[in-house]
């Protein structure tokens, strides 16, 4: 059995008894990517030397009966959109291929004093646009359940390298669902945080009132222990929020006893499969077996989340990505005559189709003449969403719906289509518009393809996410279900 088929607080027994080593843990990392990473393509560079010289150190540590950090010896996998000093953060853009930052972002160095070991950067969709990972400037990553299928995205490389078994667990970054869709396409645990609960210092920002950083593990109570270590405020992100750190793995108790559960019905209406829904209800039924109250509510702004986040995201994108003029970043031009071509060539050729596409529709939504009928309405419409949300949470603990409306689709079958791609994250979206957390659990397989469940909590509430996402699991085997690679 693999080593990291085992739970984090195993493992570390076994690292303290000495039956194992960090360098044998990373071996195995090594030895899985050399293996199948030919296949999925989750990585797009691998730091070898780093991570090995890493595993050295922390083996003299435990030698020499030093302290242990809370994620000590695990191997791990970075989306190449949070910066790592000295291996280059590519974003999987052309544009970036020449990016080595010289500093780790907030969540690195966390990694770092928590003692896991970085193995290597994950593919994305290029600046995270995207839900198939199909927009990656270098390759596209396949779903280890089905290597003609998608991983989801925009953090498929995240996904895929926890599925196929390749890295411990990864971090991701969610601005529409780009955590919890690749998880429940490939059949592992996502966690988007409460915006403001992570720093967001060293993510290379997509919209920035919306991105967040978050974990990607093979269970639930790993989710908590790889939360603990990276929340928290940050003096260096000034949306970073000053609270308190509750202790995320004692509130997993395994009771969910009186706990009440909404169920909007737009999120099990039109549009989502019919066999993913039946899934869905299956796991109400275990949640209401143990005790917890199920009811139906409805989110009535929920049908205008997918217009309104392409509004505010583009617009925000359109902002964050003027920095990449091929001077202060980015790859420069050879074909230029003058400043003016300088920066409109470096752009043109650095930039694929759907960044361009964003930063068109993001700059038209903030023009003048338009700004309001368009990024001013998005912003009320936000306003009403969360409203929505405020409403249920004033009576209900969390709310439980799919994670996205079907399992994984084929390569190439959405790519020409770009709003039928934008309508995979319907169900994600309104969470990131409120700004508050949710998980996406496996709760069983449609046609071999896993189907995610999703557990959106109040502001802040990720104890009370994460305990009914650990209960479930407890009564359920979705989660032990693999890929065969
Ligand atoms: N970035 C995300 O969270 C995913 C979303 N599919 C987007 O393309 O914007």
């Amino acid at each position: 059995m693999s080593l990291f088929e085992q739970r984090l607080q195993q493992l570390h027994t076994q690292l303290l008894d000495k039956k194992v080593s960090v360098a044998e843990l990373v071996d195995q990392s090594y030895k899985r990517i050399g293996e199948v990473d030919g296949k999925v393509k989750a990585f797009l560079k691998l730091d070898e030397e780093q991570a090995r010289s890493a595993a050295k150190t922390l083996d003299g540590q435990i030698a020499s009966g030093g302290s242990r950090g809370l994620l000590f010896g695990l191997p791990a996998g970075i989306k190449d959109n949070i910066v790592t000093e000295g291996v280059t953060t590519t974003c999987a853009s052309k544009f970036l291929s020449n990016f080595t930052p010289v500093y780790d972002a907030t969540v690195m160095r966390k990694l770092k004093e928590a003692q896991a070991v970085s193995v290597g950067k994950l593919n994305m969709d290029e600046f995270a646009m995207g839900g198939s990972n199909e927009n990656s400037a270098f390759h596209a990553t396949r779903n280890p359940w089905d290597l003609d299928r998608v991983p989801g995205g925009s953090s498929g490389g995240s996904a895929a390298a926890v599925a196929a078994g390749e890295v411990y667990f990864s971090l991701g970054s969610d601005t529409g669902g780009s955590i919890r869709q690749p998880a429940a396409y490939c059949g592992v645990v996502g966690l988007k945080p409460t915006y403001g609960l992570v720093s967001r210092f060293g993510l290379v920002a997509f919209a920035s009132s919306l991105d967040q950083i978050g974990p990607l593990t093979k269970n639930v109570e790993d989710s908590a222990y790889v939360l603990q270590t990276i929340a928290g405020h940050d003096p260096q992100d000034s949306t970073s929020a000053n609270v308190e750190i509750p202790d995320y793995v004692s509130a997993l108790t395994g009771d969910v006893q009186g706990l009440r559960i909404a169920v909007p019905k737009e999120y099990l209406g039109s549009g989502v499969d019919p066999q993913v829904k039946a899934k869905i209800e299956e796991a109400l039924r275990v949640l209401e077996g143990m005790g917890a109250v199920v009811e139906e509510v409805s989110l009535p702004h929920s049908e205008y989340a997918v217009a309104a986040y392409y509004l505010l995201a583009s617009s925000e994108a359109s902002s964050n990505l003027a920095r990449y003029d091929g001077v202060r970043y980015g790859v420069r031009t050879d074909n230029a005559n003058n400043l003016l071509e300088m920066y409109h060539m470096s752009r043109s050729e650095g930039f694929g189709p759907e960044v361009k596409r964003r930063i068109m529709l993001g700059t038209y939504a903030l023009s003048s003449g338009y700004y309001d009928a368009y990024y001013l309405k998005a912003q009320k419409v936000r306003t009403l969403i969360k409203q929505d949300f405020d409403q249920v949470f004033e009576k209900y603990d969390v709310v439980i719906g799919p994670t996205a409306p079907t399992t994984a689709f084929r390569i190439g079958e959405q790519v020409g289509d770009p709003l039928t791609m934008y309508l995979n994250d319907i169900l994600t979206i309104p969470v990131n518009l409120a700004g508050i957390p949710a998980i996406s659990v496996p709760c069983g397989l449609v046609d071999g393809m896993p189907v995610g469940l999703q557990i959106i909590g109040k502001a802040l509430d990720e104890a009370t996410v994460l305990r009914v996402a650990h209960a479930f699991e407890q009564n359920t085997d979705h989660h032990k279900q693999r890929p065969q690679l």
